[in-house]
């Protein structure tokens, strides 16, 4: 369960998010919906210590990982914490950010091995298995510029799962897919669901996140406008904003 209580961010004197309380149960589905801008992004990156927050408190399975004071990653321990809380709270970049020296396999491999240690043959398996399960497992030995954006955001999901995460954050996992492959990735998400891993998802794809999610949330300019089940938010919203913003993506 990933819980977030208050949670207020700054880039300077722009103020992205402004008190926003969330809980992702575990084994659920939570999507983050909202114009561009409204902090959607922002509110992932907190949850994966990539941005420090001012105030607020991030929980997840009921540990404090907010972070706040003196800089990430600066302080040893606090890097070793950086990390264990990384590899558990495992983040799907909207850009894929794979490393165009090293083979697909090496790239799911990297943080396994390098920065969790871990047996390197019993990696190798899973990120086989991880590789085969969202659809690229015959890709293993070609370069991230051989394979197309869909095959590439596919191998990042890999990537993100090999770390055997409990919780994934996703921010736009379909962005660059076409319809089919989009589906496929959906598929993957919903058994990673399943299997009781948290999901928090940012996506500007309404049909995905009615389809996908146990629960939506509707950021409006750094604060919760409205959520709660797609039936409910996609079906009868209540907030003026939510119709509108609906209404507008409907005719985009
Ligand atoms: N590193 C940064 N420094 C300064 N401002 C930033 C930074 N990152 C984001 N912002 C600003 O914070 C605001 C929220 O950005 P964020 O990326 O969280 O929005 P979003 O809802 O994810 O938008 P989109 O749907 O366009 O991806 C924007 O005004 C953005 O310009």
């Amino acid at each position: 369960m990933i819980e977030i209580r208050d949670l207020h961010k700054s880039y300077g004197a722009l103020e992205v998010l402004k008190g926003v309380d969330l809980v992702a149960e575990r084994g659920h589905v939570v999507s983050l919906i909202g114009s561009s801008g409204s902090g959607k992004s922002t509110l992932l990156r907190c949850a994966n210590l990539l941005e420090e927050s001012q105030q607020g408190e991030i929980l997840f399975e009921g540990e404090p990982i907010t972070w706040r004071g003196h800089g990430l990653d600066r302080h040893p321990s606090d890097r070793h914490q950086v990390t264990r809380i990384r590899t558990n709270l495992s983040m799907v970049f909207q850009q894929f950010n794979l490393w165009s020296h090293m083979t697909i396999l090496q790239n799911v491999m990297e943080a396994p091995v390098t920065v969790m240690g871990r047996d390197k043959a019993e990696v190798e398996e899973k990120a086989r298995y991880y590789l085969d399960k969202v659809g690229i497992g015959d890709k293993c030995d070609m370069w991230p510029s051989q394979l197309s954006g869909g095959q590439q955001q596919r191998a990042a999901i890999a990537r993100g799962l090999c770390m055997e995460p409990r919780a994934l954050l996703f921010d736009e996992p379909t962005s660059a897919l076409d319809p089919e492959l989009e589906q496929e990735v959906i598929k993957v998400i919903k058994d990673l669901a399943a299997e009781g891993r948290t999901m928090l998802i940012v996506t500007h794809d309404m049909r995905m996140a009615a389809d996908i999610s146990d629960h939506v949330v509707f950021l409006h300019q750094g604060l919760i406008e409205e959520e709660g089940p797609p039936s409910e938010l996609f079906g009868n919203p209540k907030s003026e904003r939510l119709k509108q913003f609906l209404s507008a993506t409907q005719s985009a």
